[in-house]
């Protein structure tokens, strides 16, 4: 075995499954449909997860719920479940299984108030002895794998991810995710990859960090501060589905990669655009795509250089037209009038 054989990192696994490499796009409702996931695993990422899904909505098939569900295609499939309820829990598991989910990840760590408020998600850090009962449930309801994900804590007075993972990995699950910020933080200030290592050191299934990770420099700092075993990309993929697979390369490889061209940055956001009204029919489809247009677009004028008065101009012509063929002639005339800046 060389020396370089041997420092290298195990590659990673949950369960059986084989991870592809060590970054992961986060889960992110509203963001990482169906086809954003594709295009990104497409791209290289290690895994994808979907968007959580309200337990209880998946199994009585709520149209939407199903949609969030909806595999990648690509990689093995990750259906993210969110719930407080036993029965619910383990009735959705059973239903994701069915259709097609390979493993299973229950979301522990969103801070929104509509989820926390029906005692789901962050809130569950409140209770670890009714947390682990979901968890319990959900592991025997299904023969896929099952993993978690969480925050550091309720709050800074209650860091207790490592007593959660622990007892979660004592329960079956085959591997955890820790946001480094407590849910009382929501999204302020830094996501604390140090504190992450305490879960390290509490758990042997693998670990992933999570947050703020929106470079090669930022991931490979998260993994040195916590120890983990593999990063997850969130916000940094917006408008960036290729982040997590060319972090991921670089990972492996130490070669940096260059961002996109703009031709290529087109060609992936036309596609996402067309596959995203294709998956949820136009009416609905054209809003949902507006975010990811908008993040292509910033992302587009960023690399280039164009003013900031060239993206607002087309962010308004493109966000607002409800005409697919419109909308292609403009991203076309968009991205053209961002070379021009990036030449000149
Ligand atoms: C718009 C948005 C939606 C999110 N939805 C989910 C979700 O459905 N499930 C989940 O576990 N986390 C969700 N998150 C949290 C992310 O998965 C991630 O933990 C967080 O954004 C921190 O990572 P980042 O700094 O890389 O974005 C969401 C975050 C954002 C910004």
């Amino acid at each position: 075995m060389t020396g370089l054989e041997s420092s290298r990192p195990k590659p990673l696994k949950i369960g059986e499954i084989a991870v592809a490499n060590r970054v992961l796009l986060a889960p992110m409702s509203g963001v990482t449909d169906a086809p954003f996931r594709r295009l990104s695993a497409a791209l290289g990422a290690g895994l994808v997860v979907s968007e959580m899904t309200a337990s209880d909505d998946l199994v009585n098939g709520k149209p939407m719920s199903r949609l969030r569900c909806e595999a990648a295609g690509i990689g093995p499939h990750v259906v993210q479940l969110a719930g407080c309820q036993t029965h619910w829990m383990s009735e959705g598991a059973k239903v994701a299984e069915a259709a097609g989910a390979d493993i299973i990840d229950i979301n522990m760590g969103c801070p929104a108030r509509h989820v926390t408020g029906g005692q789901s998600g962050s809130a569950l850090m409140r209770d670890l002895d009714h947390a682990l009962k979901l968890i319990e449930a959900t592991i025997a309801a299904v023969k896929v794998p099952v993993t978690l994900k969480m925050r550091l804590g309720w709050d800074d007075r209650s860091h207790n991810a490592p007593e959660l993972a622990r007892r979660a990995e004592a329960a079956g699950v085959q591997m955890i995710t820790v946001h480094g910020r407590t849910r009382c933080q929501f999204y302020k200030g830094e996501a604390d990859w140090g504190a992450v290592r305490a879960v390290k050191d509490a758990i042997t299934v693998p670990l992933v960090v999570n947050g703020d990770i929106t470079s090669f420099e930022k991931a490979v700092r998260a993994l040195e501060m916590s120890g983990a075993d593999a990063v997850m990309v969130g916000r940094g993929a917006q408008g960036q589905p290729w982040l997590p697979g060319q972090i991921g390369r670089q990972l492996e490889t130490g070669k940096a990669e260059s961002t996109p061209d703009l031709a290529e940055q087109l060609a992936h956001i036309r596609a996402l655009y067309d596959e995203v009204c294709r998956l949820y029919g136009l009416r609905v489809g054209l809003k949902h795509a507006r975010k990811h247009l908008g993040w292509a677009l910033e992302i587009a004028a960023q690399c280039s250089g164009a003013p900031a008065e060239k993206l607002k101009t087309w962010r308004q012509n493109i966000l607002t037209s409800e005409d697919p063929h419109r909308v292609h002639r403009s991203l076309q005339d968009a991205f053209d009038d961002f070379a021009w800046s990036a030449a000149a």
